[in-house]
């Protein structure tokens, strides 16, 4: 039997098909700059990225040993020992017949030799080095153009630069490169009962934690914030705040005022001085999340109820954000994982429930909800480390069902 749940009403658009449409009509606005090194952390590379050099750009060794030629190497051969190279310090000489050189981690294999042996493999006596068991031509040797060649593409315009990208760019010497200006997005709170943290709360008031909680997300996404605080629940204010908001920045996101309340304006504002292009989705939390454009700005607008904004700030504004600024964002990776206990859901909308992923002792993925499901209820929210994508149509889970799921990323929410 099927509970009823009069938040499922029929005609609630779908997930997919909402974000689709969505995306569609919202292109690339940000323009690129160039940027040195030190400023490229989490910004977006404007253009496809070509090798300027070889890497390595010259054959080296992969480790701590003897350079010789291969073919000088028979059963009980000792090599004359010429000299040394180090990392930084080539030996300038050239390896001939029966000789070797003494050759560290990284340096530069002399002229002649084609091969290394590591030194837990040659016995050496005075100057003379004995190479011990099977010797193959080429072994230990990093050669030129190895990891990367000079004109090789080696990353695509959009890419988001991580740690380990800003370590490759810094490998190929470069110190500016143009990227993607960050977005300036407007961010504000409806609600007459909201106060920032800090204040003292009234009667039915409580903290305004939307906002600094989105404030963040954005700030990790390399967002340039405009905070325009919280907004009493009044269309006039609402309008004024809008209008500014849609000349200032290159998207809009609001946090509450969205559903169907005496004091929601939200909508009504939006379709008074913009347009909407869609409300209400069949998505759980999030239902009255709200996409539309004012003077060509994209506008969301996050339901109030804590996790709902964060959800939806996470289903549909980042993968927004993303095409805006140029980044192409892959769908989720998604990983199947066995409930652990029973999930409560009710067919209508795809219900993206917190969960706590963890390896059973088996080495599967096991799922538990993590805590009270309620999108009022924030800090079960801040202790989950997974998103439940759990499908439309689909009713309970039992216990011991596989469901889909999304990691959190840590990093940005
Ligand atoms: N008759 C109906 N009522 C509701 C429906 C519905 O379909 N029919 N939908 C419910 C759903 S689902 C959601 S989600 C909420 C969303 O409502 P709003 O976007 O209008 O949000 P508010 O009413 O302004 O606030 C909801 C809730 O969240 C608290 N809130 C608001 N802003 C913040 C903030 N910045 N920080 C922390 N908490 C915030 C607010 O005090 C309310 O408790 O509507 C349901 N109602
Ligand atoms: O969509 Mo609301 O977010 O279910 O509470």
């Amino acid at each position: 039997m099927t509970t009823f749940d009069p938040c499922n009403q029929p005609g609630l658009r779908a997930y997919l098909d909402a974000k689709q449409d969505m995306l569609s009509q919202l292109d690339k606005v940000s323009k690129s700059e160039l940027v040195s090194l030190d400023q490229l952390l989490n910004r977006i590379l404007a253009d496809d990225l070509l090798s300027p050099i070889d890497v390595p750009s010259f054959a080296n060794s992969a480790m701590d040993g003897y350079a010789l030629r291969a073919e000088d190497v028979q059963e009980g051969t000792a090599l004359t020992l010429i000299g040394t190279s180090l990392a930084g310090q080539p030996f300038n000489g050239r390896v001939g017949t029966g000789e070797c050189v003494r050759i560290m981690t990284g340096a530069a294999l002399p002229l002649g030799a084609d091969t290394v042996v590591m030194q837990e493999n040659c016995r050496s006596e005075h100057n003379f080095i004995s190479p011990q068991g099977t010797i193959t031509e080429g072994q230990n040797v990093r050669q030129p153009a190895e990891d990367l060649t000079q004109g090789e593409r080696v990353f695509t315009a959009g890419t988001r630069i991580n740690a380990r990208v800003l370590a490759v760019l810094s490998s190929l010497g470069l110190e500016q490169l143009y990227v993607r200006r960050p977005l300036t997005v407007a961010l504000l709170s409806t609600g007459d009962e909201l106060k920032t943290p800090g204040e003292l709360l009234g009667p039915g008031d409580i903290y305004d934690s939307n906002r600094i909680g989105i404030r963040a997300m954005l700030q990790r996404l390399g967002v340039t914030v405009l905070d325009y605080g919280i907004i009493k629940d009044d269309p006039a204010l609402i309008r004024q705040a809008l209008v500014k908001a849609a000349s200032e920045a290159d998207a809009i996101v609001t946090s509450g005022g969205v559903s169907v309340g005496d004091a929601d304006y939200i909508k009504q504002v939006l379709d008074e001085v913009g347009r909407i292009g869609f409300w209400k989705l069949a998505i759980k939390p999030g239902k009255p999340f709200a996409f539309g454009q004012i003077n060509d700005c994209p506008f969301f607008g996050l339901p109030g109820n804590p996790v709902s904004a964060a959800v939806t700030f996470h289903l549909l504004v980042r993968p927004a954000l993303a095409k805006l600024a140029g980044e192409p964002l892959p769908a989720p990776v998604t990983l199947q994982a066995t409930a652990l206990m029973p999930l409560k859901k009710t067919p209508g909308r795809m219900d993206f429930q917190r969960g706590c992923v963890s390896t059973q002792a088996d080495g599967s993925l096991g799922v538990v909800a993590a805590g009270a499901q309620s999108s009022g209820v924030f800090s079960a929210m801040a202790q989950a480390n997974c998103l439940l994508h759990l499908e439309q149509d689909r009713g309970n889970v039992a216990e011991g069902e596989h469901v889909t799921l999304e990691l959190i990323d840590g990093l940005y929410w």
